[in-house]
């Protein structure tokens, strides 16, 4: 844009000084004393010198010029005309030009900037979009000093290109790497060992991990990566730092000591957040109060999402469910406990913290164990529509309460708002208009009507297959209606359910039934498996019955799983 403008600000100035200097020569040449100009008008008040040279200038006889009192040149009014528009023009280009000169050479450095090679890299490996979103939060935080990019695009080749490199890697599985990291993985794992050795010119690196400490393998893969890193000779700045949950005070912890090292400004992390506005809220599955399940549909501005994205949402605890819960442990609300050194009461402590199914014998004890509030995700039942759909299911405690993240979402109202925000899923997205087989139990059907709202976008003109198991035909068929109407589109070309307490069926046994259509689709139309639900139970009987049915790498080439 800049240089376009340059050019023909050149080419005005230039003309405009040839205009000036034949116009002044012009007058130079042509001009001459107006002889017949009487002495008495040359006195002015108004004249300035410049050496021996004189310029006055009379409303009654115009300007002249005047040379050891001896008149040189007379200037018509016109000549004067012309000098004036000739200056004002002449100002504002100059000030035209100094004004983009200034913008130019801005945009020149910024563009230097950019292209100099960053020495630092920030890369992430995640599989629900947590370390994603982080990474790229942080990177937003100190873009002059770092490059961002996901694991699956690196190789060590180009990590040999920078002098320090940041790991954001989370966990899944039980205790496995994420998809996108398993290409790095290999390539570590076959480079030569350094027997420990860190080599003198070999980048330095630190690893976040993110993970949740209920699973066995707390943060497994980070560490993983990171004692590879080292036996393959690259030097480590700082420990592996594990991550509770996402935890804020703890991620803080780590940029503040990350920040130091690359000279990045320690400003607070800031999290941004997508607002949501409910439209809707219904239960779909009444009168089942203890398994209550509801629909909630949000609207939000700014919503850049895909069908099987995730939604993480930040509960807030009800005053009202929480002092319950303390008088019926025979506490007060006012109660003074201790929350990271600092004095306050039982209830203002809890309102912050995640208290599930804790016990403990006095509210001190309680509040030391229990971990702040977290995040929690949620499948996307929709997709890149101006409203965004949920579908939760109600968690109840053993003593009636409900649980933290489901009780929030479930008691909104129409118009509340939440704080929430959008996760990529990139190994649960669709890439690819194929025939589909969707496997799910519960409120793992979800993402399945976010599938078949793109499918619908895309036109396709696929076969889709849907396996959906839940426990009542009567009351728990989720999105029935919308199913219903797929599949009278033929958008939806098969649909199979589960009822495992009113028909006693379950998703394993259509999988066994339906053997051979499950054979054929995947083996002679190339169909893409995904499975959704809960991993117990479910999720491990449909992967047994799918390993029975198929080759290890057939399945790993068509196979997608949400299992939680
Ligand atoms: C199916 C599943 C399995 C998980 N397995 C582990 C695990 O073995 N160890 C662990 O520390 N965290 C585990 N987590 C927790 C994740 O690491 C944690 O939620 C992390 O923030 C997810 O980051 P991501 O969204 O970038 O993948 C698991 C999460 C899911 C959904």
């Amino acid at each position: 844009m800049l240089p376009m403008l340059v050019k023909p600000l050149l080419y005005f100035l230039w003309a405009m000084g040839v205009f000036a200097l034949l116009y002044g020569m012009g007058l130079l040449l042509l001009g001459y004393p107006d002889v017949t100009l009487s002495t008495e008008s040359w006195v002015m008040e108004n004249g300035m010198s410049l050496g021996a040279y004189t310029l006055h200038c009379s409303e009654e006889v115009g300007c002249f010029v005047l040379h050891q009192n001896t008149l040189l040149h007379r200037f018509s009014t016109l000549d004067i005309f012309l000098f004036k528009i000739l200056s004002v023009l002449a100002v504002s280009v100059l000030v035209l030009a100094f004004l983009i000169g200034g913008v130019w050479i801005a945009s020149i450095r910024l563009q230097k900037t950019r292209n100099t090679p960053r020495t630092t890299l920030i890369t992430y490996a995640s599989q629900t979009g947590s370390a994603r979103q982080l990474a790229e939060q942080l990177y937003r935080m100190a873009h002059t000093l770092l490059d961002v990019r996901c694991i699956s695009t690196l190789s060590i080749e180009q990590i040999h290109q920078y002098q320090r490199v940041f790991f954001v890697v989370s966990t899944c599985g039980e205790g496995a790497p994420p998809d996108s990291a398993q290409a790095l993985l290999r390539e570590l794992k076959e480079l030569k060992d350094s027997k420990g050795q860190p080599k003198a010119d070999a980048p330095m690196f630190a690893v976040l991990a993110l993970g949740d400490r209920s699973y066995p393998r707390f943060c497994a893969f980070g560490h993983q990566l990171s004692s590879l890193m080292e036996k393959r000779g690259f030097n480590s700045l700082l420990p592996v730092h594990e991550v509770d949950k996402m935890n804020k005070h703890s991620i803080e912890c780590w940029w503040q000591q990350v920040g130091a090292l690359v000279g990045a400004s320690a400003d607070p992390l800031e999290i941004a957040m997508t607002t949501l506005t409910v439209q809707d809220n219904q239960q779909v599955n009444a009168p089942r109060e203890d398994r209550a399940a509801h629909v909630l549909h949000f609207r939000g501005e700014h919503m850049e999402y895909s069908a099987g994205d995730l939604l993480a949402v930040y509960p807030e605890i009800s005053p009202l469910e929480c002092r319950k819960r303390i008088l019926e442990n025979g506490w007060h609300e006012t109660d003074n406990v201790l929350l990271e050194g600092q004095s306050t009461t039982l209830l203002d402590a809890l309102l912050t913290l995640d208290w599930s199914d804790e016990t403990a014998p006095t509210p001190q004890a309680l509040v030391d164990r229990l971990s702040p509030i977290h995040e929690r995700l949620y499948s996307i039942a929709s997709h890149q529509e101006s409203t965004l759909s949920l579908l939760v299911r109600q968690h109840c405690r053993a003593d009636g309460s409900l649980g933290n993240g489901s009780g929030y979402l479930c008691r909104l109202a129409k118009g509340d708002t939440i704080q929430a925000q959008l996760r990529v899923h990139e190994s649960f997205r669709l890439h690819q208009d194929v025939p589909l087989i969707m496997i799910a139990a519960g409120t793992g059907v979800a993402p399945f009507r976010g599938f078949l709202q793109q499918k619908q976008q895309w036109q396709s003109q696929c076969e889709h297959w849907l396996i959906f198991g839940e426990q009542y035909a009567q009351y728990d068929d989720y999105f029935g209606e919308d199913f219903e109407r797929f599949q009278a589109e033929g958008l939806l070309t098969h649909i199979d359910k589960a009822w495992s307490r009113s028909h006693q069926c379950y998703v394993q046994d259509i999988l066994y039934q339906q053997s051979e259509r499950l054979q054929e689709w995947v083996n002679q139309k190339g169909a893409q498996i995904y499975v959704c639900g809960s991993r117990l139970g479910f999720g491990e009987q449909v992967i047994k019955v799918l390993e029975a049915q198929f080759d290890a790498d057939v399945l790993g080439a068509c196979l997608h799983c949400d299992l939680y």
